[in-house]
């Protein structure tokens, strides 16, 4: 259903996705992992259309999405929501806003901006943020929400869209162990029950190891490795970050060891 073939961009004389080919056969969650630099971000943004492709395709469906213009290009961004590390909501807008702020690209010009949204669309909004544990704090404005609160909106944010792709740039890059983990959960449960693709850029091992299907890893733009979690070995690791010897994987860690933060997440994951 996606087909990445021999994609590359290029910066100047700086190639940040070298030739890159894969193919995924139904909806996975896939993580990709690489240093800083590896070309992560700009692959996902070639994905949903914020940066052009020098070279290659990318096809979802049979279609070459790189290809897409007006109306078709925007109905592909509305097909493969994005989420970022810094969450990207409006601060001073409460929750259920930001979330309706997903309908965007669907509705009227005018309605937009009278900020005036179909009942049926606040009711599905109310349904995804009870979804996630987080339809207490409707009405309160972004800014009072914890960063792992945000991301969750965020994420409700991107269902609003009912995309077929989530991509998540680093989306717990920002947050502590806790809230990573609740956050990472949420993703896998919306790949699992709705049957989303979701692709990660992840920056901890263990992260891509415990909840992606398949891990793709870059390193200087290219695709270094592509496998199995199971796969994913210390050494391939090494391999992709380009460490020496002295690599450790506790260095890219998330994993918590703290009982009562285990806890307060399995109480929330109750909630999701
Ligand atoms: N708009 C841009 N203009 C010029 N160079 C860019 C631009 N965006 C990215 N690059 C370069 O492309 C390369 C890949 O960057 P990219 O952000 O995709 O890597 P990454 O793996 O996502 O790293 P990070 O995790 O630090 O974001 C880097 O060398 C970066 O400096």
């Amino acid at each position: 259903m996606l087909v990445v073939d021999q994609l590359t961009k290029r910066f100047g004389a700086n190639t940040a996705v070298d030739n890159a080919s894969f193919t995924v056969d139904r909806p996975k969650m896939i993580g990709i992992i690489g240093r800083s630099g590896a070309g992560k971000s700009t692959f996902l943004r070639m994905m949903n259309r914020l940066t052009d492709a020098t070279e290659g395709e990318i096809r979802f469906e049979g279609r070459n999405v790189l290809a897409l213009k007006g109306a078709e290009k925007r109905a592909w961004q509305s097909d493969c929501a994005m989420i970022f590390q810094q969450f990207n909501l409006v601060p001073r807008m409460d929750v259920v806003s930001n979330v309706l702020h997903g309908t965007l690209a669907k509705r009227p010009a005018l309605s937009t901006v009278f900020n005036l949204y179909p009942r049926e669309d606040i009711h599905r909004a109310i349904d995804i943020l009870e979804r996630l544990g987080i339809a207490d704090h409707a009405a309160k404005r972004a800014e009072a929400l914890s960063g792992g609160q945000q991301q969750r909106v965020a994420i409700a944010r991107a269902l609003m869209q009912d995309p077929k792709v989530i991509l998540a740039d680093e989306p717990i890059a920002s947050l502590d162990p806790m809230n990573a983990q609740i956050v990472m959960e949420a993703l896998r449960r919306i790949h699992d029950e709705d049957g989303r693709m979701v692709i990660a850029n992840l920056h901890t091992l263990d992260t891509a190891r415990r909840y992606c299907d398949r891990v793709i890893g870059m390193r200087d733009g290219r695709i270094v490795f592509d496998g199995t979690p199971e796969q994913l070995t210390t050494g391939v690791a090494r391999d992709i970050y380009g460490a020496g010897a002295d690599f450790s994987e506790d260095a890219t860690s998330t994993e918590i060891r703290d009982p009562v933060a285990e806890t307060e997440i399995r109480q929330a994951e109750v909630a999701i």
